[in-house]
């Protein structure tokens, strides 16, 4: 099968995700590989003996002859398949290694009544989403696709849902900032499509406020039942970052265009209402009866037959899959751009001395 344009620009998205270095010759052989997909054979004047870098790519190039475009692009897209195939390997393996040993008190699981419940437990920062609780939460829903549970159940202890991302997560990070965009952009990727994954129906019960990533996942969610209590903030041009989780494709889907842009461009808060007249929220409760009632409409659900609902979510889903997967690479690559930048550490700071002159 001939790769196409798009799946020239996935493998683009793939090269900066790579969680390996993959050496200078392999690097060379992609860089060639790119050229002559992109401008055809080599035309350039031969760069000058003393000038290696260069001198290193123009060689590498000119050494694709006359190979035509259409088979560059396919052999840089298998080229950039291996490497990420293999670079993900060990990983995998490892995970697998470790998976049940760790108990996690910031991701609260437990099953009962054929649910798995993921609990965001770290109400004293508005159970915001550090490092560890994203890679808990994927593996979290990692066993419970293949449990013996009915469905997944996301919600929050305490007066929120979730704060979104923990703020401080890549200003508490060990090595250079270059280091963390990286690592933070593979994690973001991943933790995505675990739910693009996820093959099970999955609820978020939203029991207060929710920012941020908490918010644009819900694209990727079968059910959101919402208190009353509940709002919804996506401020990411507040905070100089761009919208992840596949919203920028599902809630236009869902929203329309225009409202989808009011919440993913210019941060408008939504209520509960709004959301759901927005068919973003399925259904709001009150306060007073929120926990009662949506619990027993869930147990309710997870004694519908569960490879019904299973199929039926893959016939739903399967469509959409690899087109989520591309706008999730394609995001994860921007935000490896937009994370060093200065007005993206501004915006951190800004939250940062808020919450220190607050203390004054
Ligand atoms: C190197 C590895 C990196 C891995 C990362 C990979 C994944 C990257 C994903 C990037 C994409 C995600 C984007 C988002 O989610 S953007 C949204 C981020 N969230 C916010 O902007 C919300 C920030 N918080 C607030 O605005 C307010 O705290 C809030 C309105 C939520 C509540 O206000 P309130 O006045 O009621 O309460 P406090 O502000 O006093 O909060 C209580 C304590 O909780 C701390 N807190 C709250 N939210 C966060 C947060 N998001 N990150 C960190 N800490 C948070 C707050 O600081 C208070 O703590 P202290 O009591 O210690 O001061």
């Amino acid at each position: 099968m001939r790769a196409s344009q798009q799946d020239f620009e996935n493998a683009l998205n793939q090269v900066k995700l790579l969680k390996k270095d993959p050496g200078n010759e392999v690097k060379l052989r992609l860089y060639a590989l790119y050229k002559q997909a992109t401008d055809g054979p080599c035309n350039m004047p031969k760069p000058g003996m003393l000038d290696f870098v260069n001198k290193a790519k123009w060689d590498a190039w000119n050494a694709l002859g006359s190979l035509p475009k259409e088979t560059a692009r396919q052999n840089y897209v298998d080229l950039v398949s291996s490497l990420s195939s293999s670079s993900e390997a060990p990983s995998q393996g490892k995970r697998g290694a470790d998976e049940k040993a760790r108990e996690s008190k910031d991701i609260l699981v437990t099953s009962e009544d054929g649910i798995t419940k993921i609990t965001f437990n770290r109400p004293t920062k508005k159970n915001a989403i550090t490092s560890q609780m994203y890679r808990d939460i994927i593996l979290a829903l990692k066993n419970a696709s293949t449990d013996n549970t009915v469905m997944a159940v996301f919600t929050g202890t305490g007066d929120y849902y979730c704060s979104g991302n923990d703020l401080t997560n890549f200003t508490s990070a060990t090595g250079g900032i270059e280091e963390a965009a990286s690592n933070g952009a593979v994690l973001l990727r991943d933790f995505v499509n675990s739910f693009i994954d996820f093959p099970k129906p999955l609820v978020a019960v939203v029991n207060g406020p929710a920012v941020g990533i908490s918010v644009t996942l819900l694209g990727l969610f079968d059910g959101v039942f919402a208190s009353d209590r509940a709002t919804f903030h996506t401020p990411f041009s507040q905070l100089s970052q761009f919208p992840e989780a596949c919203s920028t494709y599902m809630f236009p889907k869902i929203m329309g265009p225009t409202k989808a842009a009011e919440m993913l461009l210019f941060g408008k808060k939504l209520t509960a209402r709004e959301a759901w007249a927005q068919g973003l929220v399925t259904e709001v409760f009150p306060e007073s009866t929120f926990e009662t009632e949506v619990w027993t409409r869930l147990k309710t659900y997870a004694k519908l037959p569960p490879n019904v609902m299973r199929i039926s979510k893959e016939l739903i889903r399967k469509h959409e899959k690899q087109k989520l997967y591309t706008v999730n690479a394609e995001k994860c690559a921007a935000a490896l751009e937009r994370m060093p930048r200065e007005e993206y550490a501004k915006a951190l700071r800004n939250f940062l001395f808020r919450k220190a002159k607050a203390k004054l």
